[in-house]
């Protein structure tokens, strides 16, 4: 059936004109839409039968803000006349000045320009629960329909500046309380509410109120001053590198010194001007990419059904286990926590305990809730308890032999229906299941640590895993509140793969004479939250140690063999977890350089002896960035070309949720797209001509930069999935 999209008006007998936004599934304001609000408000405005307005939603929801696929039209065109002209036209000059009483009818969420069209109604009434706010800077905008100067006059400066640089929503109930939403009242009676009270308003028992002229909560222009001044620090804390965040500020400003119009003014100038900005292509289409990695050829769109799951075994009480058990009980799934002895297993409730304890204490979770959680999770020594389960998710440490025995166990212990999912990240699918006859039920679930808080899943299919399967790992994702990714088998998946020449190259660069500290500095620069080798510090370099043969193995064509990881271990620092690695990790004090270490990446450099000349090289920051980033973007091409990803955008996102890759690049392969193949793939030339074969351009790289194509564009070539 087609999607029914338009703005309707019924005027009643009452004279209030109902005004509903059609467009689902959020009644979003693309561009029909917003021409459609202009022309039933001029239509109430004149006609003699209508004496007030009410404004609301179908199907439940109000609105959810202006359409952001036009945003990305912008984005392709550069044209920023699809943009249609809303603050002053409409929100201005035909609702909030309109002569006739406009209420807002609120359900379900009003964000971004939904919610600013809702300040400029004379008053808001809402059902219970509704989801308020204006989370455009996470779109690397900034609210544009004069939601910068309506917003503190009806909560307060501190409070507005507070959910719009935190893009925090707010329910419906605190709405309430802070002055945002008049009237609370139960759905069925919303829209008879909302048309009383635009009539009361009609006849004067309520009053008039454009948010606009408010000022009564917006104090002295030195109090004002001094919230600004908090949220300038802020922004800086939270969003160093983002310009809306700190543009919204200075918007704001302007309301506060010149008035609430010229404030819109200066709102609408600074809006597009973001519009156009690299942070807001990268987060729009972030957004986008997020949203697309729900759909799954032959999958999402076979007419199956997710099954119920109830009760997840956990096989393992390590770190791994006990935060995807965190995870599962958050969401409160039964969870059966096997180990091998009753010291593992008490550790590993422990451990989950800790996990959920520290959630409470940093204000994430209620007690009750922390309560509850915990009375859903059985420790066990055997597999009695495996009977009923619906699915298992083993986490145990990467030694083949013992993944392929505990499957072949599960397949007798199990129900025929329960999914057998493995935590595996380096192992390959095909290989641990070899033993069973269960080869259609079993699928990776490779959580990113701490499982309890990383929101990316990778769900990874071999070429049996049936796509019931895949389907059920992927609700259970959604239901623990992870971005589930479906990606193909080998080794390192997509994330880990895509990453590995990462360290690599930071290896490399580190023998070549390069400051490791000064590497690590200009990657945080670039926007990663640790460089190389604090990251290898907090994974551990053990780990490093045991997954590198395994990567050489596969990849060994393009592997930078280092010595350095083994020559930190036998100078006994393994990173974060005893306390030593490239930096000292003290309680309570950030990590800190530790210059000792240099004498190790000398012993390092002497043995790998690829300075050129014996003398360190010397490389600008820039250089530093592409010598890291391009042979993970070169590694990227590979895993597009081999099909382990439906899409780019799934790879991006799973950058950005995996490895923490800036969102506002849009992910590893949309930043490789804005600066081009092309410049991409002559760097690397030059980079392997000098250095060596760990930078040769791939083929698929090579293929784009000489056909002018972007990276994301992808043939159907050797899909895996
Ligand atoms: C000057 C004014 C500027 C602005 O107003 S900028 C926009 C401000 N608004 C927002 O940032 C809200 C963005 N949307 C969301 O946060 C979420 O979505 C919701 C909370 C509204 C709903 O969440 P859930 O129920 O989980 O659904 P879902 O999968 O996120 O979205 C369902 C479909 O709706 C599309 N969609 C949602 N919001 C918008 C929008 N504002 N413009 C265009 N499309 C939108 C999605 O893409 C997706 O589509 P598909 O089903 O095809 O994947």
């Amino acid at each position: 059936m087609a999607k029914k999209i338009g703005v309707t008006m019924d005027v009643g007998n009452d004279g209030v004109a109902v005004i509903t936004i059609s467009n689902p599934p959020v009644n979003s304001l693309a561009s029909p839409i917003i021409a459609g609000l202009k022309e039933k408000f001029r239509d109430a405005n004149q006609r003699n039968d209508v004496r007030a307005i009410v404004l609301t939603g179908n199907n439940g929801r109000f609105c959810g803000g202006f359409d952001i696929n036009v945003f990305q039209q912008v984005h392709k065109t550069g044209d920023l006349s699809v943009m249609p002209e809303v603050s002053v036209d409409l929100v201005c000059n035909l609702m909030e000045d309109s002569r006739k009483p406009l209420v807002a009818a609120v359900e379900g969420l009003a964000l971004g320009g939904g919610l600013e069209l809702a300040m400029a109604c004379h008053a808001r009434v809402s059902a219970p629960k509704a989801q308020l706010g204006l989370p455009e800077l996470t779109l690397g905008v900034i609210p544009g329909f004069g939601g910068t100067q309506r917003l503190p006059r009806l909560v307060g400066l501190a409070k507005a500046t507070d959910m719009i640089l935190l893009s925090k929503s707010i329910s419906s109930e605190e709405g309430q309380k802070l002055g945002l939403i008049d009237a609370l009242v139960p759905p069925g009676e919303l829209l008879s509410t909302s048309r009383k009270w635009a009539l009361d308003i009609a006849d004067g028992r309520k009053p008039f109120l454009r948010s606009l002229h408010r000022t009564d909560k917006i104090g002295s222009l030195s109090e004002a001053r001094a919230i600004l001044k908090n949220s300038r620090q802020l922004a800086k804390k939270i969003a160093p590198k983002m310009p809306q965040h700190h543009a919204v500020i200075e918007v704001i400003e302007e309301g506060i010194v010149h008035g609430g119009y010229s404030g819109v003014l200066k709102e609408a100038e600074v809006f597009r001007q973001l519009v156009l900005s690299d942070t807001a292509k990268g987060l729009v289409h972030v957004f986008f990419a997020q949203r697309a990695t729900s759909k799954v050829p032959n999958v999402t769109d076979a007419g199956l059904k997710p099954r119920p799951i109830k009760k997840v075994a956990v096989i393992g009480g390590g770190l791994m286990g006990s935060g995807i058990a965190t995870a599962l009980l958050l969401s409160n799934i039964r969870v059966v926590l096997k180990e091998i002895n009753p010291e593992y297993l008490m550790k590993g409730i422990k451990t989950v305990e800790g996990n959920i304890k520290g959630l409470v204490s940093r204000g994430k979770l209620t007690q009750d809730k922390a309560g509850k959680a915990l009375s859903l999770l059985k420790g066990v020594l055997d597999y009695t308890e495996f009977k009923d389960v619906d699915m298992v998710i083993e986490a145990v440490i990467e030694n083949i032999q013992l993944k392929q025995n505990i499957f072949k166990e599960l397949e007798k212990v199990c129900p025929p229906h329960c999914i057998l999912a493995s935590n595996t990240s380096t192992i390959d699918l095909n290989v641990i299941g070899e033993k069973t006859n269960s080869k259609d039920r079993i699928v990776g679930a490779h959580f990113f640590s701490p499982a309890h808080l990383m929101t990316l899943l990778e769900i990874v299919r071999s070429e049996n895993t049936s796509p019931q399967v895949i389907l059920d790992l992927m609700a259970v994702g959604k239901a623990i509140k992870k971005v589930p990714v479906v990606v193909g088998n080998c080794i390192g998946f997509a994330v880990n793969r895509t990453f590995f020449p990462y360290t690599q190259a930071a290896h490399m660069l580190a023998n070549l004479g390069v400051d490791l500290f000064r590497i690590d500095s200009v990657i945080t620069s670039f926007g990663l939250p640790l460089g190389p080798f604090q990251l290898g510090d907090l994974a551990g370099h053990g780990i490093g140690l045991a997954v590198g043969p395994i990567y050489a193995k596969v990849y060994g064509d393009r592997m930078f063999r280092s010595p350095l990881t083994e020559l930190l271990l036998k100078s006994g620092r393994n990173g974060k977890i005893n306390g030593r690695g490239y930096y000292i990790y003290e309680k309570g004090s950030k990590p800190k350089p530790d210059p000792s270490v240099l004498s190790v990446v000398e012993e390092s450099r002497k043995l790998t002896n690829i300075m050129p000349g014996g003398k360190p090289i010397s490389v600008t920051d820039k250089e530093i960035v592409e010598m890291i980033l391009f042979p993970v973007v070169n590694e990227a091409c590979r895993v597009l070309d081999e099909g382990v990803v439906i899409r780019a955008s799934d790879l991006d996102i799973a950058s950005v949720l995996g490895m923490s890759f800036p969102s506002y690049r849009g992910g590893i392969v949309f930043w490789a797209d804005m600066i081009g193949p092309k410049y991409i793939y002559e760097r690397l030339k030059e980079m392997s001509e000098t250095y060596g074969s760990f930078f040769k351009p791939s083929r698929y790289l090579e293929e784009r930069a000489t056909k002018g194509m972007p990276l994301s564009e992808l043939k159907s070539s050797r899909s895996r999935l």
